[in-house]
């Protein structure tokens, strides 16, 4: 029995297939979810999406197992309002700051289970982390445990109230990391490289060193220090981007603030 044997049987909905939901769907799709068991509702699907066997704008089956919803938070009331009662289906939203009680007032007495995952799910290297209502059983939120785990790894929140600052971090967290890659990039143009090496070397840069945080026992801490001999350059370069004031610790704390409190935001005009 594989783990999406309940999927394929039952089918999945994914409501809303851009970039996320297109991240996941490619995941699970690389992972052994069958085309035939997906219905995408998404009025301008991408012509990628066309040829792989999916239902595609077509009535949802009667009972599936899981309704992903991944469309952006301002759209959801819009989306909904085209979804039929279902009757034992798990209700799975990826939307930024839209809260559980949003879904249950839609959803009365359904599962639901909120998850915050991020785009590299679309090469199986997502951080997901997810929270459910208290109607979702065990059984329910090991559904959403393989889904998610399928796209990378997972996490569960004790409190809901987490998921904000979660957003902020993990969920928009790719996008500081592809800017850093950019920023890196620019600097070494700046300094004499070529363009194309130097974006290549700040994108491996990165690429190595995000692996070897993941598989080193050492904290990122003891990594950095590794790196940094004593009157060396990367000291030189360390005392510009730790400074408390102007470094990269103040600019973070405000960027993940910024981004956690417009989930918030978003969670209050979706109420
Ligand atoms: N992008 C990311 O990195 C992450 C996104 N999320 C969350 O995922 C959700 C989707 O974000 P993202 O993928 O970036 O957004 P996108 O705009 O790329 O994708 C949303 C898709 O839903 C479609 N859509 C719009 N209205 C409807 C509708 N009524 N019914 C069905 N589909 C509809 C959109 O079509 P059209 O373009 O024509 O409007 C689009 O294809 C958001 O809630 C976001 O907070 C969570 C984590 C990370
Ligand atoms: O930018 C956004 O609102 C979404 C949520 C996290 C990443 N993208």
């Amino acid at each position: 029995m594989g783990d999406f044997d309940d999927l394929n049987t039952r089918g999945l909905v994914l409501v809303g297939c851009g970039r996320m939901g297109g991240a996941m769907l490619r995941g699970w799709l690389a992972r052994g979810l069958e085309p035939g068991a997906v219905t995408v509702i998404d009025p301008h699907l991408a012509p990628e999406w066309l040829d792989k066997g999916l239902r595609v704008n077509t009535g949802l089956p009667a009972d599936p197992a899981v309704l992903v919803l991944a469309v952006k938070p301002q759209m959801m009331a819009q989306a909904l309002g085209g979804v039929p009662r279902l009757s034992d289906t798990l209700v799975l939203s990826v939307a930024a700051g839209t809260t559980i009680a949003t879904f249950e007032a839609v959803f009365p007495g359904a599962p639901i289970v909120r998850v915050m995952p991020n785009t590299p799910a679309a090469i199986g290297q997502g951080i997901s982390a997810m929270i459910g209502n208290g109607l979702a059983t065990p059984a329910h939120l090991d559904l959403a445990q393989t889904l998610m785990g399928a796209v990378g790894r997972v996490v569960r929140l004790d409190h809901e109230d987490q998921m904000d600052a979660v957003t902020g971090l993990s969920g928009s967290g790719p996008a500081y990391v592809f800017h850093l890659i950019e920023a890196m990039a620019k600097a070494g143009e700046a300094q004499g490289l070529p363009a194309a090496l130097s974006l290549e070397l700040a994108r491996m840069t990165v690429a190595g060193a995000g692996a070897l945080a993941v598989d080193a026992d050492e904290d990122p801490a003891v990594l950095r220090e590794n790196v940094t001999s004593p009157g060396g350059t990367t000291a030189a370069g360390l005392r510009v981007l730790m400074d408390p004031d102007t470094g990269l610790p103040p600019l973070m704390a405000r960027t993940i603030a910024a981004a956690t409190e417009r989930g918030r935001e978003l969670g209050k005009a979706a109420q």
